[in-house]
């Protein structure tokens, strides 16, 4: 690790990990993973673009190819109505207003005919309950449809609290929905797990640790996101999870070896 080598160092040594990690050592233990929902539990995108060219039929206007709005898939009705009617003309506000019920009656609908959660994520998350963390949920997904899904993916009873982009006056990155879905599940300090540069901000916003998924709807690499780690796979979740907590409490434990003294070194 970097700084750790040759005896002893001035505090603060933990701003060499990052801020996460840093973030991690102060105050309560983390015991909740809260995770994103869209492009991170589950690539809903397959159902999100066919309520959209459902709604664009509606509408009379061409359908899309799913590939030019996936990066969008994670943005809400909106945008992908915004960027759906833009790519076939314009996209006026008084259109899109009346094609966002029609799309989310047929989301709805066919809430999970293609959605599938993401290789590996039921044992990732199996293993985490094993360890004692608990499961919660922080989506922009209006409430109601992350339930329906949650429900229809057969999730019933997994994740100790779901906060959607409705649940509260305010939605991420505001930190309020991560800090709820935290208190609603009985925990104390989370790391946040999204697929965007919205989630990262969340985590920052709630200063929390946070990890990005290289699977999710972002256009941008999940390395270039600023979360303090990104995996590519779930099954590199729980090990993911362990390095933010390890170097946190071993650290923390050398610390206050030596703050007894007054002179805030660690001992290597
Ligand atoms: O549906 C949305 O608006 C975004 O959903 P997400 O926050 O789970 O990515
Ligand atoms: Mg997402």
């Amino acid at each position: 690790m970097a700084g750790m080598e040759g005896g002893s160092h001035n505090w603060p040594l933990y701003c060499d990990l990052g801020p996460g990690i840093s973030m991690a050592m102060r105050g309560p233990k983390i015991d909740t993973i809260v995770f994103d929902l869209d492009g991170t539990l589950v690539d809903t995108a397959p159902d999100l673009i066919a309520a959209l060219n459902h709604s664009l039929e509606v509408l009379g206007r061409p359908t899309v190819e799913p590939m030019l709005v996936r990066p969008l898939a994670g943005h809400g009705a909106r945008a992908l109505l915004d960027a759906g009617l833009t790519l076939s003309g314009d996209a006026p506000e008084e259109l899109i207003a009346r094609a966002i019920p029609v799309f989310l009656e047929h989301y709805a609908d066919n809430i999970c005919t293609f959605s599938a959660p993401y290789p590996g994520l039921e044992l990732a998350l199996e293993e985490l309950r094993i360890e004692g963390f608990r499961l919660a949920i922080c989506t922009n997904k209006p409430e109601g449809l992350a339930n329906h899904l949650v429900e229809a993916l057969g999730w019933a009873g997994v994740f100790d609290a779901i906060i959607g982009g409705d649940t509260l006056p305010v939605r991420k990155p505001d930190p309020l929905p991560l800090l709820t879905a935290i208190t609603q599940a009985k925990g104390a300090k989370a790391i946040y797990v999204g697929d965007s540069a919205v989630d990262v901000a969340t985590a920052r916003a709630a200063a929390m640790p946070s990890i990005a998924v290289g699977f999710g709807f972002s256009d941008v690499c999940a390395s270039q996101l600023g979360a303090d780690l990104h995996i590519d796979h779930f099954d590199m979740l729980p090990a993911a999870v362990r390095s933010i907590i390890a170097p946190a409490t071993l650290i923390a434990q050398r610390v206050s070896l030596d703050l007894d003294s007054g002179q805030a070194t660690v001992a290597v």
